[in-house]
């Protein structure tokens, strides 16, 4: 691990775990799904690029989703989503390989495996467009981001501070989010990404992760320079059991059109 600050104990059991678990027999050979270009289609479209993530349960859910993860990402493409994000954790986050295989058959937009890979044994467990790589919890990220392109993968590089980001770039990230989750305490702060944005060049593509609940905070990231956002909570709305999530994508992908500008407008008023 890249890293000894302090981590919650839901991390640290998520990392013991992900140690435990094989990867899959042979070495994984993808054609990806461009992410690049499924963000630009939804510009063109007027729609904000919302990477929608298949998150069944997680440390910091207050429920979970038992919904076929197919129809949920069905949904999700409906309320526009411009790529899918598939947790295939399976011990804390409720996910499996099986369900991303089947998603990504069933919907043609990019998918996104969202798991906690520490080495290359770990990626050769699914065929996905984008794999994920998180900072923190790697040794040898530059190894891994070659070994992730290698397969075709699109690798998505996770960080949590500017120092993070700079190893991201010497290490070739071409695709770098900003989680704005804090791993010591689990909590949420949008200025997270406000304050690493900036520092970000130009020709990388930009996620800002976790906590985008409401079109309003979709406007901040974007206004902070975020080319896409990668939302779970507020699109599978837990607690809620049979919460609409059509409906809660669209939310956010309509954020930035006028309709949606106003209604908010309205609400807060
Ligand atoms: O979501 C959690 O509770 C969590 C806990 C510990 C480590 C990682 C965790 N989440 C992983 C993610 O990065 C998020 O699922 C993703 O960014 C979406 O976040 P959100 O929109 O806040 O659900």
């Amino acid at each position: 691990m890249n890293s000894d600050t302090e981590l919650a104990p839901a991390v640290r059991s998520i990392l013991e775990a992900a140690r435990e678990r094989s990867g899959g027999e042979g070495v994984v050979a993808v054609e990806a799904r461009s992410l690049p270009e499924a963000l630009a289609d939804a510009e063109a479209d007027g729609r904000v690029p919302v990477i929608a993530e298949v998150k069944p349960t997680s440390p910091t859910a207050e429920g979970t989703r038992d919904d076929d993860p197919v129809e949920l990402a069905r949904a999700m493409v409906d309320g526009g989503a411009a790529a899918i994000s598939v947790l295939t954790e399976p011990t804390h986050f409720g996910g499996s390989a099986e369900a991303l295989t089947r998603i990504r058959e069933a919907v043609d937009v990019p998918v996104l495996r969202k798991d906690f890979v520490l080495d290359e044994a770990g990626m050769d467990v699914v065929e996905a467009d984008l794999l994920l790589l998180i900072v923190r919890f790697v040794d040898d990220l530059e190894g891994l981001v070659a070994a992730a392109r290698e397969r075709g993968f699109q690798p998505l590089v996770e960080v949590h501070d500017r120092a993070e980001l700079e190893t991201a770039l010497e290490a070739g990230a071409e695709i770098i989010g900003v989680n704005n989750r804090d791993l010591a305490r689990l909590e949420v702060d949008l200025e997270t990404f406000e304050s690493v944005a900036p520092h970000a060049p130009d020709d990388v593509t930009l996620l800002a992760e976790s906590g985008v609940s409401s079109p309003a905070d979709v406007r901040r990231m974007r206004e902070a320079g975020a080319d896409a956002l990668l939302v779970g909570s507020a699109i599978m709305d837990h607690g809620a059991g049979d919460s609409d999530v059509t409906a809660n994508t669209r939310r956010l992908t309509r954020a930035e059109s006028e309709d949606q500008a106003n209604d908010d407008d309205t609400t807060q008023t």
